[in-house]
């Protein structure tokens, strides 16, 4: 079976359409960057410490050898392409690139760096806008062009989408090309699994907690069914498993501090995998609403996520809802009962 390259699969797309090249040579920068990305991490201890602290975020996070190699892989890579502005999770403004480009990319060059050293699945995520000056990373995910990301697992695979359904890659290390393996990821829209951290269970709001209690009450419980928890702390690797067989990924905010717009990224980690979710019919929601409707106010603004199986999503939203609508003060128990499975 003859299957097309990446490039085979966007020169088709952009033939004829100069905006769409540029998109197409982005992506195909970022592909090229992920495998530099990929041979790194398949090397592990044998290409160096890259799981050494180098600095920490403004926020406190630390920040990785392999983060920082990967930002500057990424961004060198996009230096030659028509990106204007770049925006990474390590640097804490955007910086200019080509300044005749047309674009703006908001990249998270590795995300899951807890788990560098540990042979563990781990990604680079990206996500494409037009470029329409500096406030340009700052639009809502509907306006994104592309969004996608690389999973450095077994396989080395992108999840691709330009809005024409969600595309999976996988690299042929033999012809160094990614060839492509499914031309239309399906999330499925029922799941019995669900991801998230569970020793913040203390931490969380009566939404998540009663969500949480429901599943775990299985076939017992008002879901009448048995649940199946998965988390690997590398989001793009529960990315990759949801479009493979479903399931739905929460990371909520919550009590502690600091984390009350929960962990992960709105610009640059939830809204290309909101894009690549809704391409493939799932969906991905802050709990109130969808992801792709909310507008950044800056470029490493946290947001509740929730993510994957349309049902599923749809559900915990619904969750959200009941518990926004209860009294503030009545006692837990007596909320609970309110709350619909
Ligand atoms: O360690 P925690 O709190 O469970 O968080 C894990 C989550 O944080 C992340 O690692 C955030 O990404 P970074 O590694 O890019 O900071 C997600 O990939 C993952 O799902
Ligand atoms: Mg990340
Ligand atoms: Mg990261």
């Amino acid at each position: 079976m003859i299957r097309p390259t990446l490039q085979d699969h966007l020169d088709r797309w952009s033939q004829a359409d100069d905006s769409r090249r540029d998109v197409a040579s982005a992506v195909l920068a970022l592909a090229g960057a992920g495998i530099r990305i990929s041979q790194l991490l398949a090397a592990g201890p044998l290409a160096g410490a890259l799981a050494a602290v180098r600095g920490h975020h403004a926020d406190g996070d630390s920040q990785k050898e392999l983060d920082v190699v990967a930002d500057t892989l990424v961004r060198e890579a996009l230096a030659g392409t028509q990106v204007a502005l770049f925006g990474s999770e390590e640097a804490e403004e955007a910086v200019a690139l080509n300044p005749a480009g047309s674009l703006a990319v908001a990249v998270d060059p590795l995300d899951g760096s807890s788990n560098i050293d540990t042979n563990m699945t781990v990604g680079t995520i990206f996500s494409i806008l037009p470029y329409i000056g500096p406030a340009s990373l700052l639009q809502p995910g509907s306006a994104q062009l592309a969004a996608g990301f690389l999973v450095y697992g077994p396989q080395t695979a992108l999840a691709l989408t330009v809005g024409a359904g969600t595309q999976i890659f996988i690299l042929d290390r033999a012809s160094g090309d990614f060839l492509l393996a499914e031309e239309r990821a399906m999330v499925l829209p029922e799941t019995a699994e669900y991801a998230i951290n569970g020793s913040n269970t203390r931490h969380w709001d009566l939404a998540i907690r009663c969500y949480v209690e429901d599943c775990q009450a299985g076939v017992d419980g008002p879901r009448a069914k048995d649940f199946n928890t998965r988390w690997v702390a590398s989001m793009v690797a529960d990315v990759f498993r949801i479009l493979v067989r479903g399931g739905v990924y929460l990371y909520p905010g919550d009590a502690r501090r600091g984390y009350m717009q929960g962990r992960l990224r709105l610009v640059y980690e939830a809204n290309p995998v909101a894009f690549l979710m809704e391409q493939a019919q799932g969906a991905a929601t802050d709990g109130h609403r969808p992801i792709l409707e909310l507008e950044p106010t800056h470029l490493h603004q946290r947001v509740p996520l929730v993510f994957g199986s349309r049902a599923e999503v749809e559900r915990i939203a619904r969750y959200h809802h009941d518990a926004a609508a209860m009294p503030e003060r009545s006692p837990l128990f007596g909320r609970r009962g309110l709350l619909r499975a």
